[in-house]
């Protein structure tokens, strides 16, 4: 415990302090780190922060009680979720974990002198700890300089954790740049509270150009996406959005709903980090597009999430919802919270938000799925549910769209017979018996296509 006081303490805090900000900071739009840690393939204790695998203690503190409390949510679940996001990260593992009571956050030291000693001994006893995860947003830098201090070891928040996430997820340009500007406010604020003018200052000032650029070539690929949208709304495919709190099961969802054999779900958070388009067909046969979408997850700084906003309200901008909830989960209430307060803090229209279908999923591991009430229950590891929720897709695209079904008598093998092929579902070819060289076509069709075929052959004639 000798570690844990006085002078040296605060000699080894601004030797740490120092490295800490060598080793925050991107040189050339690359990390570097000043501490090699690394001996036979087996990380040692080191103040290295990343591109190294760790082994994590985690620590979950929690408010008592007083207005911060959390009532939705029990400290065991976050700390459930805390290991579940350290899985998530190739290599990283969790050798301990600890759930810690306080009345505030806002200490220096975070946590109190008994709790500190607790934590140096469990530490300072188990070799095998590389790190600490303390599952909280974001540490304010005086508290992590602190905390690394005593422990010796480096401290993740969970913003750290989240982008560290993120970045082994990020495949396109977008997701990568996007990754990139969630990073920027982080490292900014590891900068803050100096004097004077230093190299540091000058990186500070890169940073800053940095972001900037990355703001204006994520502003240009969203204006590449909104061509793209338009010429989705072009060819008038309705378009059904997916979304659910990270691991619901929405890429099982769409794989079960398009039987798109390419599609790989994976029991990792943030497995989707970009927004991407499958094809399926309703029970009409009525072609459709499906939207998978970034997962969301309570108790996340905002920051973090803000380069992802106008890709998710771009993404969102849909014909209907599907609301995929993990209905086994212990925490099931309190994520269908998080979701529901997230899309309503988005910029989305009233008419989408009325069009909310929610999906009761992985019903399978639930004993008694009928307490559920109000939503499609479905078991994708069985294929439970997806003939219902594809009808009840449907009845949602055809009250939004204007989608109509039909029937009309027109030449067999015609210019209108074609045309229709075209441009709308057909259902139903009955051949008229009294003519043959006509049917009678059952189609789903939009009001504007409608309209197009009227002036076409109609009153076009
Ligand atoms: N038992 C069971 N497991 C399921 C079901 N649906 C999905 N899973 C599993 O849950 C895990 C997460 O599934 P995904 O489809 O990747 O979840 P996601 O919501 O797309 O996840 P993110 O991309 O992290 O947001 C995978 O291991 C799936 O195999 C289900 O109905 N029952």
């Amino acid at each position: 415990m000798e570690q844990c006081v006085g002078f040296a303490t605060k000699i080894l805090n601004f030797i740490v302090y120092r490295s800490y900000c060598q080793n925050q900071l991107p040189e050339n739009g690359s990390d570097i780190n000043l501490l090699e840690g690394v001996e036979d393939g087996l990380q040692t204790r080191s103040l290295i922060r990343s591109g190294v695998p760790h082994r994590v203690f985690v620590v979950h503190p929690f408010i008592k009680w007083g207005p911060k409390k959390d009532r939705l949510s029990s400290p065991n679940l976050h700390l459930e979720e805390a290991q579940a996001l350290i899985n998530t990260l190739p290599e990283w593992k969790v050798v301990d974990k600890k759930v810690v009571s306080l009345m505030t956050f806002d200490k220096t030291t975070f946590f109190n002198k008994g709790q500190l000693e607790d934590l140096c001994s469990i530490i300072s006893k188990n070799k095998l700890i590389t790190a600490v995860f303390l599952n909280v947003n974001m540490l304010k830098l005086q508290q992590q300089i602190f905390l690394e201090g005593l422990f010796n070891v480096p401290v993740f928040d969970r913003y750290a954790v989240v982008v560290n996430i993120f970045k082994f997820h990020a495949v396109t340009k977008e997701a990568k740049l996007q990754v990139a500007m969630a990073e920027i406010p982080y490292l900014r604020s590891r900068l803050r509270g100096r004097d004077g003018e230093s190299p540091l200052d000058k990186r500070l000032r890169l940073f800053m150009q940095q972001e900037q650029k990355i703001k204006k070539m994520i502003s240009d690929l969203h204006k590449n996406r909104e061509l793209l949208r338009n010429k989705r709304r072009h060819m008038e495919f309705p378009i059904i959005a997916v979304v659910g709190y990270t691991n619901a099961g929405k890429t099982s969802l769409i794989k079960s709903l398009t039987e798109e054999k390419s599609l790989h779900p994976e029991d990792k958070l943030f497995a989707t980090l970009d927004v991407t388009l499958h094809e399926g067909l309703l029970p009409s046969r009525m072609k459709v597009l499906y939207v998978d979408t970034i997962g969301f997850i309570s108790n996340i700084p905002t920051k973090l999430l803000e380069p992802f906003v106008a890709t998710l309200e771009d993404a969102l901008q849909a014909d209907v919802i599907v609301h995929v909830r993990d209905i086994s989960h212990p925490d099931t209430v309190a994520q269908n919270e998080h979701v529901m307060s997230t899309l309503k803090s988005l910029n989305l229209s009233e008419d989408i938000m009325q069009n909310i279908i929610v999906v009761g999923n992985k019903s399978d591991k639930v004993k008694n799925s009928s307490n559920f009430k109000n939503m499609v229950l479905t078991s994708c590891l069985n294929n439970y549910g997806i003939g219902e929720l594809k009808a009840e897709i449907e009845k949602a695209v055809l009250k939004v769209t204007g989608i109509s079904e039909i029937k009309i008598r027109i030449r067999n093998g015609g210019d209108e017979y074609r045309w229709l092929y075209k441009n709308s579902s057909v259902l139903e070819v009955d051949v008229d018996l009294k003519d043959c060289s006509f049917a009678y076509l059952t189609v789903l069709i939009s009001k504007s296509k409608l309209g197009q075929f009227k002036h076409k052959f109609i009153y076009g004639k």
